[in-house]
């Protein structure tokens, strides 16, 4: 089977090239090394399937860029299917269902007023609420983590199901947030990604199966989904033209659709998985995101200070940072650049298949081969960021002082499947991150700096952390 693809590691049975994945944390390190030994396309070995890597971006260009419809479809994994009772949602489906599905979400977003002035007073709002507690804990150690993230989880449960967890709701997103955290936990382990890959083998590890944990887990998040979209069912008015959230529009659309015969395209299975899939990689990758920023900024020093410096000229302290400042803050932008780079949050990127027989790097590829856009390689590609482990925010900087566009970095991913929720993601981080920075002086807690070290387990999670806060204009 290893004939016609371009060399790479060499695959054990059964395992194929995982070890290397899951004894190196977070688990990319070992894609690096392998684009050093046999360039920047090879073969990886998941288990029984092989995957051609794509590891530096001007391959990447060539390839996910300009042909994406050739790199567009996802590898269809049988576990997924399980999980989702089929083959549903955005990020697992293909053809014209999937282009259906991503078409309806990203014009909803647009309704909704991504891009415009709406998204950005929600957002706001978040931060605001976020500043009402934090105060209320200034100059003690502070679980700040957790703040900001029921602040981002407003903001995406907004959009899908049109409201924010207040007070009142406490409960309710505390098993949500318990959910997310099995999530991180139960689904990094060694014994999952062995079932996933090599199921044959993961079999007979120690421990609960893949099947159960997945069982208990999507009982209680789509719990959640199927009681909100009933609720939304109970409310709806189907006469008025506006939609409030993503779970209003696509009952909408549903209904609009049946009216014209058509039962499959806008089903319910699809409602909740596609719920599922805006909810959980709008949630867990922004929350990551952002935290990791507040820890690179606290372990290098000067940082925090030369933003401060930076917020002071340009926005001073009696208004909130808008989107309307972005321009002005380079070194702003700068730091969450190079933190998003830094932080290299997917160890291996979405498998995608090729849609039709291809050549890459003169290596000929059937339609149907499990390809990867590496991103993370990428990103930790020396030629383009040199010392690329340094958190050195200036690389983002050009001589002008003005923010330098670098296409390298792309943590968003590329091509036709790049991330739906970009734009959204990037309004957050950046009025989370410039507010926050604004309002307060962010110390260390007793404990010291939170850590940046990833090799607690496979997948790029920051630990948990406190700091003290105090205000920094009165
Ligand atoms: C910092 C935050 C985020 C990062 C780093 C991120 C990163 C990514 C990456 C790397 C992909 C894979 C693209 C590929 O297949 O090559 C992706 C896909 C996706 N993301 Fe995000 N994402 C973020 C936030 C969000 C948000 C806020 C949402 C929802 C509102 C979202 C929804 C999606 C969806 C639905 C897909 C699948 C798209 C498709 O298959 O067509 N993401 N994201």
């Amino acid at each position: 089977k290893r004939k016609n693809l371009p060399p790479g590691p060499p695959p054990i049975p059964f395992i194929g090239n995982m070890l290397g994945m899951l004894l190196e944390k977070p688990g990319y390190e070992c894609f690096r090394r392998w684009t050093k030994n046999y360039g920047d396309v090879y073969t990886f070995w998941a288990g029984v399937t092989p995957y051609v890597m794509i590891s530096s971006y001007d391959r990447i260009k060539e390839t996910f860029i300009r042909d994406g419809d050739t790199y567009k479809d996802k590898y269809p994994q049988k576990f997924n299917e399980r999980f989702r009772g089929g083959s549903y949602g955005i990020v697992e489906t293909n053809g014209h269902f999937w282009s259906t599905h991503r078409r309806f979400a990203l014009s909803s977003f647009r309704d909704f007023g991504l891009g415009k002035d709406l998204m950005q007073e929600k957002i706001l709002l978040e931060t605001q609420e976020t500043f009402r507690k934090l105060d209320q804990h200034l100059g003690e150690e502070q679980d700040v983590p957790k703040v900001l993230n029921n602040a981002i989880a407003n903001v995406i449960n907004q959009v899908v199901f049109g409201y924010r967890f207040d007070e009142s709701r406490e409960e309710e997103f505390g098993k949500l947030r318990d959910l997310m955290e099995f999530q991180e936990k139960a689904f990094t382990t060694f014994k999952v990604h062995v079932q996933v890959f090599a199921p044959k083998i993961g079999q007979w590890l120690p421990g609960k199966s893949l099947d159960e944990l997945l069982d208990d887990w999507k009982k209680d998040f789509y719990e959640f989904f199927n009681r909100q979209i009933e609720e939304h069912r109970q409310k709806i008015d189907f006469d008025s033209e506006e939609s409030q959230d993503y779970a209003e529009a696509y009952l909408k659309e549903q209904r609009k659709q049946e009216s014209q015969g058509e039962f499959e395209l806008f089903s319910n299975k699809q409602l909740s998985n596609t719920c599922f899939d805006l909810w959980f990689a709008g949630l867990s990758t922004t929350n990551t995101t952002t935290n990791w920023i507040i820890c690179y900024i606290m372990n290098t020093p000067g940082v925090q200070e030369k933003m401060q410096e930076e917020l002071d000229r340009v926005v001073g302290s009696d208004r909130l940072v808008t989107t309307a400042d972005k321009n002005d803050l380079p070194y702003m932008n700068a730091v969450i650049n190079e933190s998003q780079r830094c932080a290299n949050i997917i160890p291996i990127n979405l498998f995608h298949a090729t849609t039709k027989d291809t050549v890459i790097n003169g290596y000929p590829i059937k339609k149907g081969t499990g390809v990867v856009a590496q991103i993370n390689t990428v990103m930790l590609d020396e030629k383009v960021f040199p010392e690329p482990y340094k958190f050195h925010p200036e690389r983002f900087i050009d001589e002008n002082g003005k923010l330098k566009k670098v296409e390298e970095l792309v943590p968003f991913s590329v091509g036709k499947r790049q991330c739906l929720g970009e734009g959204l993601a990037r309004m957050e981080l950046f009025l989370f991150i410039s507010n926050f920075f604004n309002r307060y002086k962010v110390a260390p807690s007793s404990k010291g700096p939170p850590s940046i070290d990833k090799t607690e387990r496979v997948g790029v999670f920051p630990r948990k952390f406190n700091a003290i806060l105090t205000k920094r204009h009165l």
